[in-house]
C-alpha cells in the first residue's frame, strides 16, 4: 500500500498513448495515465499495477511520486492534447488516490481536457466525490464467479445519479451463473441503465454463453454490446 504523508502525491505506473480498446469508446485516441496500486486481489487480476521508483512517459523516466501540477507538466511537455479524444484515468485502481485525483483532474478541466476514468466499481463514494471532474465513467461491475469478490451491493443505485456519465462493463467467464447476471440485469434496468458492455476475462470466448447473456438482458431491456479487448487482439498497448 502506498505510504503515509504523500496524500497530495501521485504514485503513477506508466503514461502512453494509444487508441481505448474496451467498452462504449472503442478507438478514441487517448493519454492513458496508469496510476500504480490497487488493494483488491481480484482472481486472475491481468494488470502489472506494481509501485517503482521510476515510471516512464512514452519512453522518458520520471520519477514517483508527483505533484498533480509535476504531472500536468509531464503531460503537457510529452503531448499535445487537441490531437486525443481524453485522457483515461486507470489503474490498478486510480481511486485509491483519490486526494491526489481531487487535485489533479481540476487542473485538466481548467485546461480543457476531457477526462475518462477507468475503474473497477469497488469505490462508489470516490467515484461520486470526483464525478464533476469526470467526463466518461467506465465502471466494471464485477462478479464473484469471476473475480472471487462481488460488486458493491449499493453501486447501481448510489451511482444513478450520474447515470449519463457512466456507461457499465461487464466480464465473464465459463464460471459465470444465470441467477448472478439475472440479479444485475433487474438492477440496471430498475435503475434506468439500459445498455450494458460484455467481454471476455482473458481472450476466453463462448458464444453460447454470449447468446444466452443476451437473450436475458433485451428481455429485462437492456441492450447488450459484445466488444472484445480490441488492444489485445490487435497487440497495441
Ligand atoms: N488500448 C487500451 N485500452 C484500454 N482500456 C482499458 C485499459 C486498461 O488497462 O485500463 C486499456 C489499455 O491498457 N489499453
Ligand atoms: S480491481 Fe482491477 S486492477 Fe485491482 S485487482 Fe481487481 S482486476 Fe486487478
Ligand atoms: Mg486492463
Amino acid at each position: 500500500m502506498l505510504q503515509q504523508n504523500t496524500l497530495n502525491k501521485g504514485f503513477i505506473k506508466e503514461i502512453f498513448k494509444s487508441y481505448q480498446g474496451e467498452g462504449k469508446f472503442v478507438g478514441a485516441r487517448q493519454i492513458f495515465i496508469r496510476f500504480a496500486d490497487c488493494p483488491f486481489s481480484c482472481e486472475g487480476c491481468d494488470t502489472d499495477f506494481s509501485l517503482s521508483e521510476n515510471f516512464l512517459c512514452d519512453g522518458v523516466e520520471y520519477s514517483n511520486p508527483v505533484l498533480p501540477d509535476e504531472l500536468f507538466q509531464i503531460l503537457r511537455e510529452n503531448y499535445n492534447f487537441k490531437l486525443f479524444h481524453s485522457v483515461s484515468i486507470t489503474g490498478g485502481e486510480p481511486l485509491i488516490q483519490k486526494d491526489f485525483l481531487s487535485e489533479f483532474l481540476p487542473i485538466l478541466k481548467d485546461n480543457g481536457v476531457k477526462v475518462f476514468l477507468e475503474t473497477s466499481g469497488y469505490l462508489v463514494d470516490e467515484i461520486i466525490e470526483l464525478s464533476d471532474y469526470l467526463d466518461i465513467i467506465s465502471v466494471d461491475i464485477k462478479l464473484k464467479s469471476v473475480f472471487g469478490k462481488k460488486y458493491p451491493s449499493n453501486l447501481i443505485k448510489d451511482l444513478k445519479v450520474i447515470n449519463e456519465k457512466i456507461y457499465y462493463k461487464v466480464v465473464i467467464g465459463k464460471n459465470i451463473d444465470e441467477n448472478e447476471i439475472k440479479t444485475v440485469l433487474i438492477e440496471l434496468a430498475k435503475n434506468d441503465v439500459d445498455v450494458l458492455y460484455v467481454q471476455f476475462k482473458n481472450n476466453y470466448f463462448n458464444l453460447g454463453l454470449l447468446d444466452k447473456l443476451s437473450d436475458i438482458g433485451y428481455s429485462y431491456g437492456i441492450e447488450v454490446f459484445f466488444v472484445p479487448q480490441v488492444h489485445k487482439l490487435i497487440g497495441i498497448l
